[in-house]
């Protein structure tokens, strides 16, 4: 008798070892990351998903808050061939539903081959597969989460201040908090928003760069932020990571669309088309911009499957990213981003152009 059953939208149930108790359901996922369970599992845009990491291992270096993403865990459950007893009492704590001793290299195949799927799990001694259908039976698809923003932003405005000039809003759809540093290290105030933030909220913070987070999700159900990205698109320069990078295309006429299984990992290559400079990045994302639209130009692209990996627009003074280059986990290689972030700042006619993107 087991004491922990995962029911697949695929019919099958799989057998586990129960780690921490619960009921639960998400989106099943996985990552390919061997090291940074702990930025992975802090990380917001994980929120309605659970997440099964194909490294087998995952604890062997223990539980440091200092390495969070976020104030709490946000995968709905955790799901490895072996997690140690330290990862256990932190998720245990933060009340997480946790299995092991499960063969995950199948799970990922299947998920590789049927593409990302809802899943019911049971955890604990009274747990039965009925238990896990009935859970799989109530789990939604992710693009049914219309108020997934609401559940991920800063419930209120926040600022963290640099020692330079440039000040940055950060629209925060479930933001990382290493983007924040990434900004703040290179001298700018950064003043975090609610995803829902209004043209006047951001108007009262004179701000030089509009930057769109990252964030859990489909990003069509981010409208407010869409018509941020409207209002403000060729008055103030721009910037977006991930679900940023996506709800600015979609914002600017573009469109996007969900992958089969996505990409979650730190060694995924991402090539720079002007440059040929090819880079290995951070991912985490299940929807990727299908067409830019008329105003944004790809920049850089995935080697493995041409997807859009970077977007500009040197018109409306816009640059985005598809990956995390902020890591945590994964390489540094691409901290550059914020560099060129910032430096839209010096460019002509910055935050004094006129908008040529209006909802009017
Ligand atoms: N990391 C992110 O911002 C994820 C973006 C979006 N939720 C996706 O899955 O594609």
């Amino acid at each position: 008798m087991s004491d922990a059953y995962l029911a697949l939208e695929d019919g099958r149930v799989v057998e586990a070892r129960g780690r921490v108790p619960g009921r639960t359901r998400g989106e099943l996922v996985f990552t390919t990351a061997y090291t940074g369970y702990e930025e992975s599992l802090t990380d917001p845009s994980y929120e309605e998903q659970v997440l099964t990491f194909s490294y087998p291992l995952i604890g062997n270096y223990g539980v440091r808050a200092e390495r969070f993403e976020s104030d709490r865990i946000h995968p709905r459950a955790a799901v490895a061939r072996e997690f140690t007893e330290e990862v256990v009492e932190w998720l245990a704590e933060e009340d997480v539903p946790a299995v092991d001793h499960l063969d995950t290299r199948d799970l990922v195949t299947s998920i590789r081959e049927e593409g990302a799927m809802k899943v019911g799990i049971a955890v604990g001694d009274d747990a039965t597969p009925e238990a896990a259908k009935a859970e799989l039976a109530k789990c939604k698809g992710m693009s049914e989460h219309t108020e997934i923003g609401a559940q991920v932003t800063t419930p209120e405005p926040t600022t963290y201040e640099g020692d330079g000039d440039t000040t940055v809003t950060l629209v925060d759809c479930g933001a990382k908090q290493s983007i924040v540093d990434s900004l703040v290290q290179r001298g700018a105030t950064v003043h975090v928003l609610p995803y829902d933030a209004s043209p006047e909220d951001v108007e009262a913070l004179d701000t030089d760069i509009l930057f769109i987070s990252n964030g859990p999700g489909d990003p069509e159900n981010y409208e407010p932020t869409h018509e941020l990205v409207d209002y403000f698109a060729g008055d103030v320069p721009m910037a977006g990571i991930c679900l940023g990078q996506q709800i600015i295309a979609s914002a600017l006429g573009g469109t996007t669309e969900k992958m089969a299984f996505g990409h979650r990992g730190v060694n995924q290559p991402v090539r720079d088309i002007e440059t040929g400079r090819v880079v290995m990045t951070t991912q985490n994302h299940g929807y990727t911009v299908a067409d830019p639209g008329e105003h944004l130009d790809v920049t850089q692209i995935n080697v493995n499957d041409d997807t859009a990996e970077g977007l500009a627009s040197e018109e409306l003074d816009v640059i985005t990213r598809q990956y995390h280059p902020e890591a945590h986990p994964g390489p540094n290689d691409t901290l550059d981003f914020f560099d060129d972030v910032l430096a839209m700042t010096e460019s002509e006619g910055n935050g004094r152009k006129r908008r040529v993107v209006a909802s009017d």
